[in-house]
């Protein structure tokens, strides 16, 4: 045991005057007074301060004092009638100005009904001078199949707090999934409370844009309901996801937003199939240049497009900052299905290491003279591709581990809600990604162009034309 007992750290000095709170007697009726004054305060201010139902109801109350029952129904009915209209004859505006601000009271009671109970269990009070101290919801809004909830945080804390407790929370309120993200002001933070799925069913194949924009393809569905569009230009993209999570549905997803392109000559896309041809192979005369089973073929491709972007940034050095494809110079679109072939499968090491060098000028130097690369892999360690941290764009669907999450979406995303992990193999296709300018992951749906759909593409844009299966020619 020590002889001294030395404790290091600011003593909080003692008040030089401490005093108690003097006792009074009262008469009782004193108290009594003063007890009914504060309950009639509590009452009249309860009364304007949930005015949305207090009004209605004692306006109704006056009503059937006044006139009776017939009135009251009357009244009712009316209303009744007057918004059944609304909601068929305008449903957005009866959504937005009638039925959700109603929802959002409604829903706002719900969650102060369990809030503290959530706060508690979920670690976000703060124990302060022998108080306890929680978040105060400060506004609910209601969404298609989503609740925003502002809440004000208690001074120390911030949205990732919330974001680390966001699975407790979202099984406390009993919805699909809650996502917490920065609010308006540095004190504040939104949670998104999920409640129905709208990407349950497929994605049906968008149509191909008639003006290409290389920075918003149309590839699939948001979950907030907006149509998720893939910047091209300026990135190379990753597709990670187990096997049957849907990244040949990602990979068509973009070739069909693109294939408007392929067919005036403004798009080049090279396919690469290590895999024998089994994925693109279908929708073959959409790709100017296609390997399947010839690595040192595949090698040599990737080496020209490294040669390609090399030359147009010595050209456009100091001229321009992005490259705009023309039919003279188009846009080279690299598509790579299992990318794990070629960087850590091959047992070649001359070839692989061709690869890998190549690669890496194409992904570094490619994004701004239009080469652009969009590869599916299944593996997302280092190991496999070192390479991954090239591609600025990732995409990640069904993983077979959590750790996988943070590796392809980037660190802390798993805690901002992107549960890739938790993705049922019944729903191939659903994925997250981090969309610019939001700290907190989109969850996506890719539309799913099936065997028909590849090739009735592959027939309207294609420019090569199949004989027997086999490229015939050059551009149609
Ligand atoms: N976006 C989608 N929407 C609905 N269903 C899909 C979607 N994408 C894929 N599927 C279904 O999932 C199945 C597997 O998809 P796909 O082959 O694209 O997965 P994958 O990740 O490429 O698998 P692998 O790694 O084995 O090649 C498809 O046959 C299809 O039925």
């Amino acid at each position: 045991m020590p002889l001294i007992n030395i404790i290091r750290g600011e003593t909080i000095p003692v008040a030089p005057l401490n005093v108690r709170t003097p006792v009074f007697k009262l008469p009782i009726w004193a108290v009594v007074v003063w007890e009914t004054i504060k309950a009639l305060a509590w009452l009249v201010a309860t009364y304007i301060r949930h005015w949305y139902a207090t009004l209605p109801a004692t306006g109704l109350t006056w009503l059937y004092l006044a006139h009776g029952w017939q009135a009251l129904a009357g009244l009712v009915a009316g209303i009744a009638a007057i918004s059944t209209g609304w909601a068929f004859g305008h449903r957005l505006s009866w959504l937005r100005f009638g039925w959700w601000p109603i929802l959002a009271r409604v829903r706002r009671l719900v969650y102060r009904r369990r809030w503290m109970a959530a706060m508690v269990t979920a670690k976000l009070s703060v124990s302060y001078d022998k108080r306890t101290i929680i978040p105060q919801i400060r506004r609910v809004r209601c969404r298609a199949g989503c609740d925003e909830v502002l809440v004000r945080m208690v001074t120390g804390q911030i949205p990732d707090d919330f974001a680390k407790a966001s699975e407790r929370l979202a099984h406390t309120f009993g919805v699909r999934q809650l996502k917490a993200m920065p609010g308006p002001t540095y004190a504040t933070v939104v949670l998104v409370l999920m409640r129905g799925d709208s990407l349950h069913a497929t994605v049906e194949p968008l149509p191909v844009p008639d003006a290409l924009d290389f920075t918003a393809l149309p590839i699939g569905a948001q979950e907030d309901g907006d149509l998720y569009r893939l910047r091209l230009f300026g990135t190379q993209v990753l597709i990670v996801g187990a096997t049957g999570s849907g990244k040949g549905s990602v990979i068509w997803s973009i070739v069909r937003a693109l294939s408007g392109g392929v067919a005036d000559g403004l798009v080049e896309l090279w396919g690469l199939d290590p895999k024998g041809g089994m994925e693109l192979g279908i929708g073959r005369p959409l790709f100017a240049r296609f390997a399947s089973r010839d690595f040192a073929e595949m090698a040599a491709m990737i080496e020209q497009a490294a040669a390609t972007a090399q030359e147009r940034a010595a050209r456009l050095a100091g001229q321009t900052r992005q490259h705009v494809p023309t039919v003279d110079e188009p846009l080279i679109v690299l598509v790579i299905d299992e990318l794990a072939n070629l960087t850590a499968y091959l047992t070649e090491r001359q070839l692989k290491d061709r690869i890998k060098a190549a690669l890496g000028i194409v992904l570094t130097q490619g994004r701004a003279v239009g080469v652009h690369v969009v590869a599916a892999i299944q593996d997302p360690r280092k190991e496999v591709l070192p390479a991954r941290g090239l591609f600025p764009t990732r995409i990640g669907l069904r993983l077979s581990e959590p750790a996988e999450v943070d590796m392809v979406l980037g660190d802390g995303m798993r805690d901002r809600g992107a549960l890739c992990d938790r993705i049922p193999q019944t729903q191939p296709g659903i994925g997250y990604v981090v969309l610019e300018g939001d700290p907190t992951p989109m969850r996506v749906r890719l539309t799913y162009c099936d065997d028909d759909t590849v090739r009735d593409m592959a027939h309207d844009y294609g420019r090569l034309r199949l004989v027997g299966g086999n490229a015939a020619g050059g551009a149609a």
